[in-house]
């Protein structure tokens, strides 16, 4: 049999003494939108978190156990984490643009991973990235302007450009459209969909309606644990668990 794309077993997180994530086994399918859903606190941002290392970012935050992504395992002493992150990009639920202009934004990540050899094959990438991210045409004669003059929707979609830029295997996001209008949201949920093609995309999402519009999976979680993951129209319409089916219905969350 086949494997998923991600992988993780008996996936466990601490921060210190506490707990937050036990023994998720759950798999990620390639060129798919996997959303996780679930009550605050539940775990979908730790998770979020572990497959890019990010974690390793807090304090006293330790994993357990195993997150392979294409067979290889994340959490191997051997991985280099930057290179890890520039394959598993993330976007998190504020825009949060560097403090340079539109066009440095998206250069930034290619300089660091020294992706783009010569001026011209830079300019290109910067363009390519851009209207992956359904946003050249909205910036294309303003490329020096700073990348937080544009509006919350333009500036998520920046972040979305620049993560693409280093040309990455998985997009995480991090409730990427709370901070969003209605309309910046639509727009950023079509660029999602679109996206799946090339990128798997796994999201945290409080927004039910929006893990039902955009996602080919759901996994619920509930108090750390994985309370049952499937097609997303299955998990919706006829959820196997009461948990599911109370914080589907608004009864708990
Ligand atoms: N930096 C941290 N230090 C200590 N505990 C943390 C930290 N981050 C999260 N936790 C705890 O881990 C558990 C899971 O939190 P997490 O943020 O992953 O949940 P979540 O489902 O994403 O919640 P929300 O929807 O509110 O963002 C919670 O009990 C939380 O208090």
């Amino acid at each position: 049999m086949e494997h998923a794309f991600i992988t993780a077993r008996n996936a466990r997180v601490f921060y210190g003494e506490k707990q937050a994530l036990f023994g998720i086994d759950l798999d990620i399918e390639a060129n798919q939108v996997t959303a996780l859903i679930g009550p605050s606190g539940c775990g979908k941002s730790t998770f979020l978190r572990s497959i890019n290392r990010m974690n390793d970012l807090i304090q006293n935050c330790r994993f357990d156990g195993s997150l392979q992504i294409a067979g290889h395992e994340v959490y191997d002493a051997a991985v280099d984490v930057v290179a890890l992150r520039a394959q598993v990009g993330m976007v998190f639920q504020k825009p949060n643009p560097f403090p340079k202009s539109i066009f440095e934004n998206v250069a930034y990540g290619l300089r660091i991973h020294g992706l783009a050899g010569s001026k011209v094959e830079l300019a290109d990438r910067v363009e390519w990235s851009l209207k992956s991210a359904g946003l050249w045409d909205e910036v294309a004669d303003r490329l020096d302007q700073p990348g937080n003059s544009l509006s919350g929707g333009q500036q998520q979609r920046l972040c979305i450009a620049r993560t693409i830029a280093v040309e990455p295997k998985v997009i995480l996001m991090d409730e990427p459209c709370s901070a969003l209008d209605p309309i910046a949201t639509a727009v950023v949920e079509d660029l999602i969909d679109g996206l799946r093609k090339d990128y798997t995309i796994v999201i945290v999402t409080h927004s039910m309606q929006q893990a039902a519009r955009i996602s080919q999976r759901t996994a619920f979680f509930h108090l750390g644990k994985l309370i049952e993951v499937g097609a997303t129209q299955d998990v919706f319409t006829t959820p196997r668990h009461e948990q599911t089916q109370n914080y589907i219905t608004g009864r708990i969350g």
